[in-house]
């Protein structure tokens, strides 16, 4: 146990994107043996947890919703969850929610009873294929550990992220990692040093990630000529290359055709990126987020100035990684290395943007 208490700790979590995302065959516990590079990517879920005073929410001065725990009475909430920022509306604040989850593993770990108000700030688009709700969960977990002096390392922080999530082991490392099993079995890719700039197109709406494996599924079963990602060798040795060209070559990602057979409209948004001279374009993970890769940031700018005018997409933002993986920002010990993934950040990246 950690000798170091506090009363709130702020902590974050980058989104992902998957560079090579192959999809096995369903398995006999609904899972998909995936094999995937993950990349931190710098667009940050920012997760504040308080303890709580009683009958008080412990976070002052946000708004947004009060979530409750459906089937109690509100003053017997012992974990809170509000949550701001764009597509704040379409998060659950309640203890469904992926943070609260985090937050009350470490809490019914620790024999702790505190009240927890948790306070999340959205920057990752929601149901994007981005991991904003992984995110959430790895930030929770970062800052709850601290909150409770737990003093958890990064392994056994990653290891309670696999209980909560395929993704969240990720959230909690960033950088660069190969994934396999149904995606939290992480070895980090430590060479994978390439940087990359990417403009991101919002989709309207979101897509559900199983019901996306499920039409892959189907899509398989229809068409067995479906082509399958292979191995990941030529791309792992290209990001320790130095030309995102070579890289931005290699990308694949086997979700893509089941995203675009249930929203079609993400063509158009491909079309465009290719139109605006992307190196490569492609659907993010399970969709419907599409991304598009580019040779430096002012080639993203442009990029992202031309597909802004085509009107394909909600919005559209340019970001950049590999980026560190979940870290406390505010709170005893913040600092470059209070976070469990600061060992693997590839530079000093700090949550921009919001
Ligand atoms: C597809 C990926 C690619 O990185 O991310 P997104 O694009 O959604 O962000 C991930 O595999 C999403 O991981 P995550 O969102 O954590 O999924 P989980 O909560 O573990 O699983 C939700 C559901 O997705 C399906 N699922 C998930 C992971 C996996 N390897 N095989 C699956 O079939 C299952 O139906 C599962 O019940
Ligand atoms: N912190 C969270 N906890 C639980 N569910 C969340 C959270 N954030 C988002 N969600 C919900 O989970 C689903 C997937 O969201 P998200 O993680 O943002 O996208 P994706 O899985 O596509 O990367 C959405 O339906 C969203 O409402």
């Amino acid at each position: 146990m950690s000798p170091v208490h506090a009363r709130a700790v702020t902590a974050v979590a980058p989104a992902k994107i998957n560079l090579h995302l192959g999809v096995g065959d369903l398995r006999a516990d609904g899972y998909h043996d995936l094999l995937t590079v993950y990349r931190a990517v710098d667009l940050w879920e920012e997760v504040t947890v308080a303890l709580a005073e009683p009958g008080g929410d412990g976070v002052r001065g946000e708004t947004g919703a009060r979530g409750r725990d459906s089937g109690s009475d509100d003053d017997d909430d012992e974990i809170t969850v509000t949550v701001s920022g764009p597509g704040a509306g379409q998060v659950p604040a309640d203890r469904t929610n992926l943070a609260a989850r985090a937050v009350e593993l470490l809490r019914s770990e620790a024999g702790s009873d505190a009240r927890i108000a948790i306070h999340i700030r959205k920057g990752v688009p929601v149901a994007g294929g981005m991991a904003g709700g992984s995110a959430d969960a790895a930030a929770a977990l970062v800052a709850t550990d601290r909150l409770l002096g737990l003093g958890l390392g990064r392994a056994a922080l990653e290891e309670r992220a696999a209980r909560l999530g395929s993704d969240v082991p990720f959230c909690v490392r960033g950088g660069t990692a190969l994934g396999t099993g149904r995606g939290e079995e992480l070895a980090t890719l430590l060479h994978a040093r390439v940087e990359q700039h990417v403009v991101v197109a919002l989709a309207d709406g979101g897509l559900s990630t199983p019901v996306v494996f499920a039409e892959l599924d189907r899509l398989r079963a229809e068409r067995t000529d479906l082509p399958r990602a292979g191995g990941t060798e030529s791309l792992v040795q290209a990001l320790a290359g130095q030309d995102p060209a070579v890289v931005a070559d290699l990308l694949v990602n086997d979700m893509e055709p089941a995203a675009l057979s249930l929203m079609p409209a993400l063509r158009r948004t491909l079309r465009a990126g290719e139109e605006a001279g992307a190196l490569h374009g492609m659907v993010s993970g399970s969709g419907p987020t599409c991304l598009f890769f580019c040779g430096d940031r002012e080639h993203a700018i442009r990029v992202a100035a031309e597909i802004s005018e085509t009107g394909v997409a909600r919005e559209v933002r340019i970001t950049h990684g590999p980026v560190g993986g979940a870290r406390i920002i505010d709170g005893p010990g913040a600092g470059p290395g209070a976070a469990p993934g600061s060992g693997l950040r590839s530079g000093p990246d700090h949550p921009t943007g919001k």
